[in-house]
């Protein structure tokens, strides 16, 4: 049997917080392989790959590099012996070129002028890949500067390259070019930790898959006896898919208009898109990539100071702007939301009451700590929020716990009318799960206690996804967008994805302009 180039055994990790996000985890990385490393939010992925890159030391466990076992104390300490580390956000310097980027940091033979750009040229032809040395990085594209950390990565010398969520704000055709250089580097002898939640790529990708829930590792296995169904099951350990693919009825017809929309237009796109909304229905915006899906979200909420039209909340005309948008009970969740809009020092109990705009200016006063916590805790429940309590602060959580914290703060709010962005991206199976479960309730009135005073009988949601399964899941109605415009309207439980996708691309029926 060959030696593993990186293997773990029993590793431990105690945060000074209480918090175990490691306990007697394992994983075993062959030379050459290409190795998935997968778990819902919170799973504790990010934690076992600092340990890996030096950055965090475990509480206990072993460590074998080759075979010896190590003990990294810094970043350095592990790249020296040949990890490198690319995290999700690539920090290169954006002022500095190609080549300059790709050196930085690597002791060697490199300073000579002449001797990097003949060691460029070699580590572009083992990626086969091409791009200006010189060219500074602040003005690439993501895909080129994921590249750039690959070839930085190469220049140091790493034997072992781990990857976090490296496509997550990629391109598709970024993408495969990102796969490319993956499988072609691993031929060449490179292994690969590759941490992603698209469990696509993690099956067509990788060798060997390993699964950690709660801090444990719960399966490892050869990537072939798997498919997306059952490594879904493993990650979350319950089966979700029947859940989301349960469809919505329609609410009834008697269900009051909550919000309605009339002759919108914008510069960015929207053309003359009309609709009305009932309380209860989630509305799904199905449309392609630039068919002004994102756009029409934007308009309606007023984030687009060149858009036109009308916007009646229960009624009532709401100006257009994001102010009086959430005065008047709207609120809008975009998509690039990261950790977006939280206040590091801040507690989760805080954070989440943050945006209580509409009470504070209808004069209401604050809600006092008590009723905060309350509403926190109810959040973290709801939203399975892993993380110690309300006080914990944003930073002591995984990516994808933060995004939910994003997410109870509007939703904790007190908005009638709630538009998301791609509700999902970036979070796991599980949290999309308790995510499409969450905009349900909201939208039929219990969970997030929203209401501003009018009665519960229901919210609005608009949601747009490039997920057509995932609207299919979650919408009662889908309005189609393309070039600007509502082109079709169906009723959830009577289209089909297939169908959708028909429209969205402009065949089949069209011109429903006027969706009501
Ligand atoms: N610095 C820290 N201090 C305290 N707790 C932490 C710290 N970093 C992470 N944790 C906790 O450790 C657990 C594992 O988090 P980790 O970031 O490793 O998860 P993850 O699998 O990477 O999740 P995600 O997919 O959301 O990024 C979580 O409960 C998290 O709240």
């Amino acid at each position: 049997m060959v030696t593993p180039l990186l293997s773990l055994t029993g590793i431990g990790k105690e945060f000074p917080n209480g918090t175990v996000a490691l306990s007697d985890a394992r994983l075993t990385v062959q030379p050459g392989s290409v190795h998935g490393l997968v778990g819902a939010n919170g799973a504790g992925k990010s934690t076992m790959i600092k340990v890996i890159a030096g950055a965090h030391a475990p509480t206990s466990g072993v460590m074998r590099w080759k075979g010896e076992q190590v003990v990294w104390r810094t970043p350095g300490a592990a790249n020296r012996a040949g990890v490198a580390t690319i995290m999700q956000h690539v920090p290169l310097a954006p002022t500095l070129t190609v080549l300059e980027n790709v050196f930085l940091g690597t002791p060697g033979p490199w300073r000579l002028p002449r001797a990097r750009r003949a060691e460029f040229a070699r580590l572009l032809e083992r990626v086969g890949y091409a791009i200006d040395p010189d060219a500074e990085v602040a003005g690439l594209a993501i895909g080129e500067r994921q590249m750039v950390a690959i070839l930085q990565a190469l220049a140091t010398g790493a034997e072992l390259v781990v990857m976090d969520e490296p496509t997550a704000s990629l391109a598709e055709g970024e993408r495969q070019v990102v796969f490319d250089v993956v499988r072609r580097l691993s031929a060449q002898g490179t292994a690969f930790l590759y941490v992603s939640h698209f469990l696509d790529e993690v099956l067509s990708l990788t060798d060997r898959v390993t699964v950690l829930r709660d801090g444990t590792v719960v399966e490892e296995g050869a990537t072939g006896d798997y498919d997306e169904d059952r490594l879904v099951q493993v990650i979350v350990g319950r089966d979700l898919l029947e859940a989301e693919r349960r469809r919505a009825g329609p609410v009834p017809e008697d269900a009051p208009v909550l919000l309605s929309v009339r002759g919108l237009r914008s510069p960015s796109g929207v053309r003359d898109v009309a609709f009305e909304a009932r309380a209860g229905e989630v509305i799904g915006l199905a449309g392609l990539l630039g068919s002004g899906r994102s756009e029409i979200l934007h308009a309606v909420y007023g984030a687009d100071p060149r858009a036109t039209g009308e916007v009646l909340v229960e009624g009532r005309p709401v100006r257009r702007n994001p102010r009086a948008a959430v005065a008047a009970g709207m609120a809008l969740v975009p998509e690039d939301r990261g950790s977006q809009g939280l206040v590091g020092t801040f507690p989760i109990w805080k954070n989440i009451s943050l945006p209580d705009v509409a009470s504070l200016s209808s004069g209401r006063s604050l809600p006092r700590e008590p009723a905060e916590h309350e509403r926190a805790e109810r959040a973290i429940a709801d939203l399975g929020i892993v993380c110690p309590g309300p006080d914990a602060l944003p930073t002591e959580l995984s990516g994808g716990n933060a995004q939910k914290v994003v997410f109870g703060k509007w939703l904790y709010g007190g908005a009638r009318v709630f538009m998301l962005d791609e509700p999902t991206a970036g979070v796991d199976v599980g949290a999309k799960a308790d995510i499409l479960e969450l905009v349900r309730r909201f939208a039929a009135g219990g969970g997030s206690g929203g209401g501003s005073g009018s009665g519960s009988g229901g919210n609005v949601v608009l949601v747009v996804s490039s997920e057509f399964e995932e609207i299919l899941a979650v919408a009662t109605r889908v309005l189609v967008v393309r070039e600007g415009r509502i082109v079709a309207e169906r009723a959830a439980h009577e289209t089909s994805e297939e169908e959708l996708l028909m429209l969205a691309n402009g065949f089949g029926e069209g011109g429903a302009n006027h969706a009501a």
